[in-house]
C-alpha cells in the first residue's frame, strides 16, 4: 500500500469512525510504557534492542503489536528485510503471545470505538453484538438474528487459544468466540491490512467454525507482486467447498455500511496462524457452516503445499501482506455465488476483467479499491501510466470514429448546384469500391456487337484473305485424302449453311465461313473460321484465320443431294451389305441438322429399297430427352426403358421400342415423317422450329429369303448446342432442356475424346448419358460411324462454330491437335481510331511515307521516293532538314519545296489534332 502505519489504518479501515480510533489507539502506545518482558525478549533475541524506543514509538508494546506495524515502518525503524522475517516468524510462532487471555485487540478496540474494551464488556449474543456495534441494521422478517455483516477487527492473538478452540467444539455456543477467531487485523497496518471479516455467519449462530492449521508448516510468504495470481487460487481452492460470503440481502440492505469481505488469501503464509490467516481461515469455516460446508481440511492441505512451494521461491518478506482488495458484498448475491459454486467449483467471486491486463480479477465494489492498490507503489505507478496511456489512446480511437461516424451520418452540406454545372458522372465511389471505379466506369463491349459495328472493316480483310487463299492454296500443305484414311477414327463431313437475309439485316452479321478450295475440280476439304476479334485496346481489329481439314466440307451452296452422295449415301450402301453403320447429326442449335438429316432419310429411303425385293427392313425411331427416352412411332408416345445387352458389353437398347415394317420408300418416308412430327420442338432465338430432344432412327435391313439380319444404318439428329443467348429468354422447363441436351452431348464429346485416344471408350463414358447408351455400339469401332457437323456462319455464331469444327476435327483424327485446328494465321488489322484519323507524318510507316512522296506534287517527287531506303519512316521523314531535301531532291528549288509541303502536312496535322 506505500501508506504509513497510520496513514495505511485510515486507508485501510472500512469506515472513518474506526479509521479515526484506531489510529489514535495506535498511537496512544507512549514510547515509554513499560517493557513488555516477551517484547524485550524477542527484540534481544534478534538483536533489536537498540530498536525498542522506535518500536515503541509506532505503539509496539508487546509482540503481538509488531504485526500491526508495515514493512516500511519497521525498514524506517531501522530493520532489514531479514529482520523483519525473522521477526514476523517469531511472532507468528510465539504461542506465549497467543495464550494471553487478557489480550485485547487493539484493533478491536478501535473499531468498537473504545479505547479499552475487556472481553467481559464485549457483547456475549449475535444481538448484543450488532447493538454494540452500531452499524447493524435491524433485519426484519423471519430471521432476525441475522445482521448486516460487521466488520470486526479484532486480533486472533488477542482471542484466547480455548475461545477458538470452543468455537471449533460448539459453534452455536460462543458467537462472539467464533468471531474472535475469525477476527483479523484489518485496518491496522499493512501486516493486517485489508482483513476483514464477515461476522454475519457467526452472529447468526453459524459460524464460529474454523480451522487451524498444524504447527510447523512452513510460513513464508511470496513477494507481494507474485501474490495476485495466488489470491485467486487460493481463493479457489478455498471456494471449493463454500463461500466466504453472507447471505447477500444481510448487506444489500445497508449499502453504506457494505461489509468488505475479507480474502481467502489472508490464510496463507504462516505456519502458526497469523491474525490474518486465521480471520480468513473462520470466514471460510463459517462459511461453510453456513451453506452447511464440509471441512476446510483439504483446503489446508492445498494451502500448504502451496505455501511450501511458494515459500522455496520467495525471497522477500511476505509478513501479513495482503493480496486481494475488499470485496463489497452487495454486488453478489448468494445464491449466485452458491451456484457459480456448484457449476465450476472454484469462484466464489464473481471475477471482472483486469484493466491491466493481469487476467481475471475479483469482482470489487465500487468503492472498494481497485486491485492495483494492493500492489508496490513503484508497480502501480508503472501500471497506472500505461493504463494511462490507453485511456489516452482508446479516447483518441474513439474520438476519430466518432468523427468517422459523424461524417458518414451527415456528410458537408453543400450548395445545391445548377443542373448545367452538374457533373456527368454523379455517382461517386469512395474507399474500397473505388478500385472498381475503372472498370465499372469502363465501357463493356460485347464481342459480337463489335464486330456487327464493324462489319465493312472485317467483310474486306476476309474478302482480302479469300483472294490471296485463291492463289496460295496450293502452298498450303493439305493432307491428302488417302493420308488422312490411314488415321481415320470416323469420317467427318461438314456441312456449312447459308447465312440467311434476317441475319445481315436485323443483326448486321457476316460470314466468317470459308471453304477450300473453291474449284470446281477438286472437292473442298477445308474450312476457314475468320474470327473476327478486337484486341485489349478494343481498337485494333484483328482476324484469327482458324483452318480445319475434313473428310469434305459442303459449302452454303451445295444442294442435299450434294450431301447424301458425298456423306451418306456410301454408308446406306454399306448397310445393305450388311454392315453396321451409323450417321449422326452434329452442331448447334439452328445450323442444319435436322435439316440434313432430312434430305438423307428421304434420299436413303429410295436408295434402301432399291435392292429389290432382296432385303426387307425395320424402322424405330425414340427419342431422347434428357434421360427420359419414348417411343416416336406411335402416338402416344411411351417411355421406353433402356436396357444394357447381357450378350454385349456395353450396348443397349430401348426396350420395346416400336418397329414398323415399310414396304416401299414412301411408306418409310411416311413414317420418318410421322416421327419428326412427334418429335418435341419449339422456337427459340436460334431456331423456329427446333429440336428439343435426341432423334434416333434405327433401320435394320433383313434378308428377305432367310430373314437373318443384313446390316444396320443408325440416322442420329442431335439436338443442338445451346449458348445462353440461345435460350436468355426461355422458360425455366426450356432452360432445364437446354441443360439436359448439352450434357449429354458433352458425354458424346466425352466419347469421342476417348476415341480418338485410344479407341475403346470406357462403359463409364457411354453410361453417362442415355444417348452415349444408345449409341455406344454405333462409337465402338466394328461400326462406321459418319459424322456430320452443321455449321452457321454467322460471325455471333463463331464461337459455336468454332467449337462444332474443333469437336469434329478431333473425332477425325486419332491423336490430331488437341485444339483439332490445323493452322492458324492471326491478321492485325489496322487500328481503327488512327484510321479515323489523319495520321501524324511521324507516324507513317515506311508504305505511307513512299505513297506520300509519290502522289505529292501529282508525282513530281516520285524519283525521291525511290531513292529512299525502304525502311525510311515517317520519323525520319520529319527529322529532314532542308538541306537534306535538296541533297535528296537534287536541286535547290525542288529541296526547297520539298521540305515546306512536308512541313505543311506537319502543320495540318497538329492543326487537326
Ligand atoms: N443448307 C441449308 N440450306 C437452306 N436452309 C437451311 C440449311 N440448313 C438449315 N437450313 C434452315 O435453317 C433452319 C434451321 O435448320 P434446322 O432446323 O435443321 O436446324 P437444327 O440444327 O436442326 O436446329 P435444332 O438443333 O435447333 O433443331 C431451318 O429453317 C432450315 O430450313
Amino acid at each position: 500500500m506505500g501508506c504509513g502505519a497510520s496513514s495505511a489504518k485510515a486507508a485501510c479501515s472500512p469506515d472513518a469512525t474506526s479509521t479515526k480510533t484506531a489510529s489514535k489507539s495506535a498511537g496512544s502506545r507512549a514510547p515509554n510504557e513499560p517493557r513488555d518482558p516477551e517484547l524485550l525478549q524477542l527484540l534481544e533475541a534478534h538483536g533489536l534492542v537498540e530498536q525498542l524506543p522506535d518500536l515503541q514509538a509506532l505503539g509496539v508494546s508487546k509482540p503481538a503489536h509488531l504485526s500491526d506495524l508495515l514493512v516500511e515502518d519497521l525498514e524506517e525503524v531501522g530493520l532489514s528485510r531479514v529482520q523483519i522475517r525473522q521477526l514476523q516468524r517469531a511472532v507468528a510462532q510465539d504461542p506465549t503471545d497467543r495464550s494471553s487471555p487478557s489480550a485485547v485487540s487493539p484493533l478491536r478496540l478501535r473499531e468498537n470505538g473504545t479505547s479499552a474494551v475487556s472481553p467481559q464488556e464485549l457483547p456475549q449474543t449475535p444481538k448484543e453484538f450488532a447493538q454494540h456495534s452500531g452499524i447493524v441494521s435491524e433485519r426484519k422478517g423471519r430471521d432476525t438474528t441475522h445482521t448486516t455483516p460487521v466488520r470486526v477487527t479484532s486480533k486472533q492473538e488477542d482471542v484466547p487459544r480455548s475461545a477458538a478452540t470452543d468455537a471449533h467444539k460448539d459453534e452455536h455456543e460462543a458467537p462472539l468466540d467464533g468471531i474472535r477467531a475469525g477476527a483479523s487485523s484489518s485496518g491496522s497496518g499493512r501486516f493486517a491490512q485489508g482483513y476483514s471479516q464477515s461476522a454475519s455467519s457467526s452472529v447468526g449462530g453459524l459460524g464460529g467454525r474454523h480451522d487451524v492449521k498444524p504447527k510447523g508448516a512452513p510460513s513464508k510468504k511470496p513477494p507481494l507482486y507474485k501474490q495476485t495470481q495466488k489470491v485467486e487460487k487460493v481463493q479457489r481452492a478455498d471456494a471449493n467447498g463454500a463461500s466466504c460470503l453472507p447471505p447477500a440481502d444481510q448487506s444489500s440492505r445497508d449499502p453504506g455500511t457494505a461489509q468488505r469481505h475479507l480474502p481467502v488469501l489472508a490464510c496463507e503464509g504462516v505456519r502458526q496462524e497469523p491474525p490474518h490467516r486465521q480471520a480468513s481461515q473462520a470466514d471460510v469455516g463459517e462459511a461453510k457452516g453456513h451453506l452447511g460446508g464440509r471441512e476446510t481440511h483439504d483446503h489446508e492441505q492445498i494451502r500448504e503445499q502451496r505455501a511450501d512451494s511458494e515459500d522455496s521461491r520467495a525471497s522477500s518478506v511476505g509478513f501479513d501482506v495482503t493480496l486481494l482488495p475488499e470485496v463489497t458484498l452487495p454486488q453478489l448475491k448468494g445464491p449466485q455465488v452458491h451456484e457459480a459454486n456448484k457449476e465450476e467449483g472454484t469462484p466464489l467471486l464473481m471475477s471482472r476483467q483486469d484493466p491491466f491486463g493481469a487476467g481475471p480479477q475479483p469482482n470489487v465494489g465500487r468503492d472498494a479499491p481497485a486491485p492495483s492498490a494492493q500492489l508496490p507503489p513503484a508497480v502501480r505507478q508503472r501500471l497506472e501510466a500505461r493504463e494511462e496511456a490507453r485511456r489516452a489512446q482508446r479516447s483518441r480511437d474513439v474520438s476519430s470514429d466518432r468523427e468517422v461516424s459523424e461524417r458518414v451520418r451527415s456528410p458537408p452540406r453543400r450548395e445545391p448546384r445548377s443542373t448545367s454545372e452538374r457533373p456527368s458522372v454523379t455517382r461517386v465511389h469512395t474507399g474500397p469500391r473505388a478500385a472498381s471505379l475503372g472498370a465499372a466506369s469502363r465501357q463493356m463491349f460485347n464481342k459480337n456487337e463489335l464486330r456487327a459495328a464493324h462489319r465493312a472493316l472485317f467483310t474486306d480483310a476476309i474478302a482480302k484473305y479469300q483472294a490471296k487463299l485463291e492463289q496460295t492454296t496450293a502452298d498450303f500443305v493439305v493432307r491428302s485424302p488417302s493420308a488422312l484414311r490411314s488415321s481415320r477414327v470416323v469420317d467427318v463431313y461438314v456441312r456449312k449453311r447459308p447465312l440467311f437475309p434476317h441475319e445481315e439485316t436485323k443483326r448486321n452479321d457476316f460470314d466468317v465461313v470459308s471453304v477450300l478450295p473453291r474449284s470446281s475440280h477438286s472437292s473442298p476439304t477445308q474450312v476457314i473460321l475468320h474470327n473476327c476479334l478486337f484486341q485489349a485496346d478494343l481498337r485494333t481489329p484483328v482476324i484469327h484465320h482458324l483452318r480445319f481439314a475434313f473428310d469434305h466440307v459442303f459449302d452454303d451452296e451445295v444442294s442435299d443431294e450434294h450431301v447424301y452422295e458425298n456423306a451418306a449415301m456410301s454408308l446406306v450402301e454399306s448397310a445393305k451389305t450388311g454392315h453396321a453403320n451409323t450417321i449422326l447429326m452434329f452442331g448447334q442449335t439452328g445450323s442444319g441438322k435436322t435439316h440434313t438429316i432430312k434430305a438423307i432419310e428421304r434420299l436413303a429411303a429410295h436408295d434402301l429399297f432399291i435392292s429389290g425385293h432382296r432385303l426387307s427392313l425395320t424402322l424405330s425411331v425414340v427419342e431422347l430427352r434428357g434421360s427420359h427416352c419414348f417411343d416416336l412411332l406411335l402416338p402416344n408416345l411411351p417411355e421406353l426403358r433402356l436396357r444394357e445387352l447381357r450378350e454385349q458389353q456395353s450396348a443397349f437398347i430401348a426396350e420395346g421400342a416400336h418397329e414398323l415394317h415399310p414396304q416401299t420408300p414412301e411408306d418409310l418416308v411416311a413414317a420418318f415423317e410421322a416421327a419428326r412430327q412427334r418429335r418435341a420442338t419449339s422456337a427459340t432465338e436460334a431456331n423456329d422450329e427446333s429440336s428439343r430432344s435426341h432423334a434416333i432412327c434405327s433401320i435394320r435391313l433383313f434378308e428377305r429369303s432367310g430373314g437373318s439380319p443384313a446390316g444396320s444404318l443408325t440416322l442420329v439428329d442431335c439436338a443442338g448446342t445451346e449458348r445462353r443467348k440461345d435460350s436468355a429468354n426461355h422458360s425455366k422447363e426450356r432452360q432445364q432442356e437446354g441443360a439436359e441436351i448439352n450434357a449429354s452431348l458433352h458425354a458424346l464429346k466425352e466419347c469421342i475424346r476417348f476415341m480418338s485416344k485410344r479407341q475403346r471408350i470406357p462403359p463409364h463414358a457411354f453410361r453417362a448419358s442415355a444417348l452415349t447408351k444408345l449409341l455406344a455400339t454405333s462409337l465402338c469401332s466394328e461400326t462406321r460411324l459418319s459424322v456430320i457437323c452443321t455449321i452457321a456462319p454467322a460471325a455471333s455464331d463463331t464461337e459455336h462454330t468454332l467449337s462444332t469444327l474443333r469437336t469434329g476435327a478431333t473425332l477425325r483424327i486419332k491423336g490430331s491437335d488437341q485444339r483439332g485446328e490445323s493452322d492458324v494465321q492471326k491478321e492485325v488489322l489496322q487500328n481503327i481510331l488512327t484510321k479515323q484519323r489523319d495520321l501524324h507524318p511521324r507516324q507513317w510507316s515506311p508504305q505511307q511515307v513512299q505513297t506520300w512522296l509519290t502522289e505529292l506534287e501529282d508525282g513530281n517527287f516520285a524519283d525521291v521516293s525511290s531513292s529512299l531506303p525502304t525502311e525510311f519512316t515517317g520519323q525520319m521523314l520529319v527529322r529532314l532538314s532542308e538541306g537534306h531535301c535538296v541533297q535528296l531532291c537534287g536541286s535547290e528549288g525542288r529541296g526547297r519545296l520539298l521540305f515546306d509541303l512536308l512541313h505543311k502536312a506537319i502543320r495540318g496535322s497538329d492543326q487537326s489534332r
